[in-house]
């Protein structure tokens, strides 16, 4: 009963058969080989971006810190949702990436931003030599509250952005999982709403190790390629990294991975909003579950196998809570075995909080 994130998954096959494919002969290094030239392609035809540059690296951090990098100079601010992956998770990767930019957290209920707050506090923002220089608005979709935002949603921030004079990255970790909730298109949930630069995250959704920055205006590559090498993200071996792609953009596949761990995470909110003392914290708009429950709800079912991080609550003391994560290959009995070891909660241990 594993649900304590995306990256806790396995390879599909047509993943590990492409790398299998791929092992065979020599190829040019660096992005000097033919698979990741079919990846370029293969994107810019699937985004309607003819011009987007294609960048792979291993890791979401690494994508979202050179990609900020390339928005944002050494003296400037970087937008962001105080609940950002970048703000919580990526130990100052952006910051130091771009060589000194502050991170200006804003509230948003569910995880996301609201225009208006955001066209408030830019207003708001000083600008002379003395301040650090708003520069860039960073969003994440889905965002790590697991909800989505819509292209109209997205469109009025990255316009707001554009008034303020801000690039716009997004990141996205879990952006099949949001096209895959949304039916939006890739143009419409990135560059047609205002999107430069998309993070689109491989790793999370059955890669093993691969995320894809898509630079919509080219002429902010070349800063990206130097940053990337002199970061240690240039992959010497890169066929290895491209061979990822190629299956997963193939034929839908990372869409229907999506789907599938999208369809998990449903089924499982559904279970989990109809036990007693349970409540989801955010609308479950992708693949993961926020929920409020007793502690020995909790207890219980760690103390029986089930694998989740908690998430408390707002208040002090904070609640009791926890974010559960389904994947690609969630299998749906782990999901019912997990329901229903929630459901035998000895009475008694809830009572003495022994569960
Ligand atoms: C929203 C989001 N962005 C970025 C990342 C960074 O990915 P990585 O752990 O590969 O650095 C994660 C990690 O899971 C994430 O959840
Ligand atoms: C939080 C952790 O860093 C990872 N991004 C995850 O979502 O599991």
């Amino acid at each position: 009963m594993q649900f304590a994130s995306d990256n806790t998954s396995g390879v599909p096959g047509p993943v590990l058969e492409s790398l299998g494919r791929a092992n065979e002969g020599y190829a040019m290094g660096y992005g000097g080989d033919a698979l990741t030239t079919q990846v370029r392609d293969r994107l810019r035809d699937l985004f309607e971006a003819p011009q987007a540059e294609v960048r792979l690296v291993t890791t979401g951090t690494a994508a979202n810190a050179l990609a900020l990098a390339v928005l944002t100079p050494p003296w400037g601010a970087i937008w962001c949702h105080d609940a950002a992956h970048i703000e919580c998770d990526e130990c100052g990767a952006p910051e130091f990436f771009v060589g000194g930019a502050k991170l200006i957290t804003m509230p948003g209920d569910h995880g996301r931003i609201v225009a208006d707050t955001l066209d408030n506090s830019l207003a708001r923002a000083p600008r002379s030599v003395h301040n650090i220089q708003p520069a860039a608005l960073s969003l994440s979709n889905l965002t790590e509250a697991g909800t989505l935002y819509d292209p109209d949603h997205l469109a009025r921030l990255c316009t707001v952005a554009r008034r303020h004079g801000l690039g716009v990255h997004l990141d996205g970790a879990r952006f099949a999982n949001a096209l895959a909730a949304s039916g939006a298109s890739p143009a419409e949930a990135s560059w047609k709403a205002g999107v430069d630069v998309l993070c689109l995250g491989g790793t999370k959704n059955g890669l093993m190790g691969a995320e894809a920055v898509m630079i919509f205006d080219p002429a902010r590559a070349a800063e990206f390629d130097l940053r990337r090498k002199r970061a240690g993200h240039l992959l010497s071996k890169h066929r290895y990294l491209a061979a990822q792609f190629l299956p997963w953009l193939g034929d839908g596949l990372w869409l229907t991975l999506a789907q599938r761990a999208n369809a998990a995470a449903e089924r499982l909110a559904k279970g989990l909003a109809a036990l007693p003392g349970v409540t989801l914290r955010h609308p479950v708009e992708g693949n993961m579950i926020f929920v409020d429950w007793p502690e020995d709800l909790a207890r219980h079912l760690r103390t029986n196998g089930a694998v989740f991080y908690d998430a408390p609550g707002p208040g002090t003391p904070p609640t009791s809570g926890a974010r559960l994560v389904a994947s690609w290959d969630t299998d749906p009995r782990q999901i019912d075995a997990f329901l229903q070891l929630a459901r035998d909660i000895p009475a008694d241990a809830m009572a003495a909080g022994t569960g």
